[in-house]
């Protein structure tokens, strides 16, 4: 088995979602078209409550800077003229919400609403996360090491914590020592990986941030942070450049923590 040490100053596992603790399977083929099929639903179902006000005004707000982008969904502001009217917006949001998806775009608005989404599918058991087999038993034995894990996902901390409240493993939320998400700050942008660390309260060389996608891992590294390319199956592929430069694991059982036994 290959075995990727992990560096002394290392305090901090830093872990992505997608790709990298779960299957893109997963998300692409469970949590996404669970949206995308009830999103009109749900709208109808929740519109006067404020949470959902607050998801369509966010949604409109990120509209109005995508107006310039090709194929961009407007949502319009309400005009207060009848069911028509509200049907016309409920339909307006439903076509930004498929247009964002159809992209796969990481804006907080669209992931904040996926999140209040899923808690109705999670909390009902329709829904449980999947993990890779390996994630749950490396990231207790980096705690017992005395290591600190964190996630960073674009999803939103609420739809991060119903994963990891609700998993193929059962509630593994415990082991997780605090989340992130893009109110941070973009994961290819490298101002969110130095914000995480304070945030944290360690420096960002303290850190170990495992992804799957090298863009992020660029953006970590450019802030000090140390990184390693998560491969798994279905996940996108690398170039032979990407698979020299970065540290590459398979299994979060490769990494050695020289703390640990
Ligand atoms: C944690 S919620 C489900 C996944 C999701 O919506 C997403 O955008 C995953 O992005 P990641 O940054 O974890 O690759
Ligand atoms: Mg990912």
């Amino acid at each position: 088995m290959v075995v990727l040490s992990v560096p002394a100053e290392v305090t901090v596992i830093l872990l992505d979602i997608e790709g990298t603790t779960t299957p893109i399977a997963f998300v692409k083929d469970i949590l996404f078209p669970y949206i995308k099929e009830n999103v009109k639903e749900y709208l109808q179902t929740h519109w006067e409550e404020e949470e959902c006000q607050q998801d369509v005004s966010l949604l409109r707000k990120q509209a109005e800077e995508d107006s310039h982008l090709d194929g961009a969904v407007p949502i319009p502001a309400a005009s207060g003229n009848g069911a028509d009217d509200l049907q016309q917006m409920i339909q307006a949001v439903v076509d930004n919400v498929r247009w964002q998806m159809s992209l796969d775009r990481k804006t907080t608005a669209l992931k904040q609403l996926q999140g209040h989404m899923w808690r109705a599918a999670f909390a009902a058991g329709r829904m449980k996360a999947e993990f890779f087999e390996d994630v749950v038993p490396a990231v207790r034995k980096w705690r017992e090491a005395g290591m600190k894990v964190y996630i960073y996902s674009s999803g939103s901390v609420e739809a991060q914590k119903l994963l990891f409240g609700h998993s193929t493993e059962g509630d593994i939320l415990e082991l997780v020592d605090g989340h992130f998400d893009t109110k941070i700050g973009h994961k290819v942008e490298s101002e969110s990986y130095r914000k995480i660390a304070n945030s944290i309260g360690c420096s960002t060389n303290n850190i170990l941030f495992l992804t799957d996608v090298t863009l992020e891992a660029s953006a970590a590294e450019e802030a000090d942070v140390h990184v390693a390319v998560v491969v798994r199956p279905g996940n996108a592929g690398l170039t032979d450049d990407e698979k020299t430069y970065y540290s590459l694991i398979t299994s979060f059982s490769e990494l050695y923590l020289p703390s640990s036994t």
